[in-house]
């Protein structure tokens, strides 16, 4: 991406900036297949079995030896085979099978055909329609064979691997320790959700986002709740958020304002490494370590924060998380309306996606689109990313919310 204010850092830059410093959690464990959804795996996963383990059929029909058949004989029917029971006694010569879908193909026979191009005879069954060879076998190996790489280290644990592992046998998988993250709010005028506001206060909505992507990504989330702008309220629970976790999350506090106490206690308590990012929401971005561990600053912003956490702090968690880390699928859409930049900065729009009646996916924004206001982020199902003015009915990069916000 291009762009950037003045002393802001380009996206990928910071993006760069956090994913080198950070070394994934080396601990591992045990876990039950059952209980491994959402873990990162600790190895390669490598094949115990040659998958299909062995022979079998793909249809319920009738199985024989090619070779022996002739147009308008009849074959004899030796026996059947079932899923789980196989046939196991010869076959004669010019004799057949009856065969189940997954019951195993016996050796020597080698094609299968579907019962609906059989007939059934006194003597036995008489094709319909002229074979073809080896049709309807899944043979041994076809898929995977023993030894194969099936599932690479730093693959995460979807529901869509959980069946291949339950396929191969494994019921128990080395993963990575999960990792722990602390989370607070920082500011005097925040108050919980179910609780009176006085004047001047509103209610914090930032940890109800953050700490429900970290739980779809598998993140155990330490959360301290509310903290006043108050230094030395600030600097314990920072150090007891240090003591206690992989990674520290705040919001607000990391503007310029009289109250935004972040940067000195990081100064003091560890190190600051960037404080700008050239993104829109969410200029005011702080990456740096609090003692030895992480430390990420959302803007206070609701959708700042939000975006913010999306974009730049969920990548970094993976990667800490052990996590193979690709960058996110970006695909061109047709803007449906103008779409304005912002000076200097790109700009993570909310908008929708959707398909015409040429079959070409189009985008609009889904409304007002300032950093207090989450209607238009709850509304999308996508980024537009606009990094310069976008007339209508040109190309716009979009960018799909991924699994940790639907
Ligand atoms: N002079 C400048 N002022 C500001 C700048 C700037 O560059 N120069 N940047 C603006 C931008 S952009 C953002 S974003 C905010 C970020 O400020 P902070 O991170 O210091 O956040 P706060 O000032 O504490 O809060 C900003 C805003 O968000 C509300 N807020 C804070 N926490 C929560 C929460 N947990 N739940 C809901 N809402 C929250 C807070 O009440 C403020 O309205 O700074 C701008 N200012
Ligand atoms: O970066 Mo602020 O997040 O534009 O409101």
């Amino acid at each position: 991406m291009s762009c950037c204010d003045a002393g802001a850092m380009s996206v990928q830059d910071a993006l760069n900036t956090m994913l080198v410093q950070i070394t994934p959690v080396r601990e591992c464990v045990t876990v039950s297949l059952a209980n491994s959804q959402g873990h990162i795996l600790a190895e390669d996963v490598l094949s115990p079995l040659n998958m299909p383990p062995f022979d079998n059929s793909a249809m319920d029909g009738y199985a024989f030896r090619f070779a022996e058949w002739v147009d308008g004989q009849t074959l004899a029917i030796a026996g059947t085979a079932l899923a789980g029971q196989p046939f196991t006694a010869d076959i004669p010569a010019g004799a057949c099978l009856r065969i189940m879908t997954g019951a195993q193909v016996p050796a020597g026979l080698d094609t299968v055909i579907m019962q609906e191009h059989m007939a059934q005879t006194p003597e036995g069954v008489l094709f319909t329609q002229p074979p073809k060879a080896k049709a309807n076998i899944r043979y041994l190996g076809e898929e995977i064979r023993t030894g194969d790489v099936v599932l690479k280290a730093g693959s995460r644990l979807h529901a869509r691997a959980l069946p291949l592992l339950a396929t191969l046998g494994l019921s128990e998988i080395k993963v990575r320790r999960r990792l722990k993250v602390a989370i607070f709010s920082t500011g005097d005028e925040l108050k919980m959700p179910g609780t009176p506001l006085q004047a001047g206060e509103i209610y914090d909505s930032n940890r109800y986002g953050i700490e429900a992507m970290l739980n779809r990504m598998g993140i155990e989330c330490l959360n301290l709740g509310i903290i006043p702008d108050d230094p030395a309220q600030l600097r314990d629970t920072f150090i007891q958020a240090a003591q206690s976790a992989d990674a520290i999350i705040t919001s607000g506090g990391v503007s310029v304002g009289e109250a935004d106490y972040t940067k000195d206690l990081l100064l003091e308590l560890g190190e600051v490494g960037f404080w700008s990012v050239a993104m829109k929401p969410g200029k005011p971005f702080a990456f740096g370590k609090i003692r030895d561990k992480h430390f990420f600053g959302l803007p206070g912003n609701p959708v700042s924060a939000f975006v913010t956490f999306y974009q730049l702090v969920q990548p970094a968690l993976r990667k800490l998380a052990g996590e193979i880390t690709v960058a996110p699928l970006r695909i061109p859409a047709i803007a449906e309306h103008n779409f304005r930049s912002a000076k200097n900065r790109v700009d993570f729009q909310r908008g929708l996606i959707s398909v015409n009646a040429d079959g070409l996916i189009t985008v609009r924004s889904t409304g007002a689109q300032g950093s207090g206001m989450f209607t238009s982020l709850c509304a999308a199902n996508c980024f537009v990313i606009v990094e310069k003015d976008v007339p209508a009915g040109s190309s716009v990069t979009i960018e799909l919310f991924n699994e940790i916000v639907n």
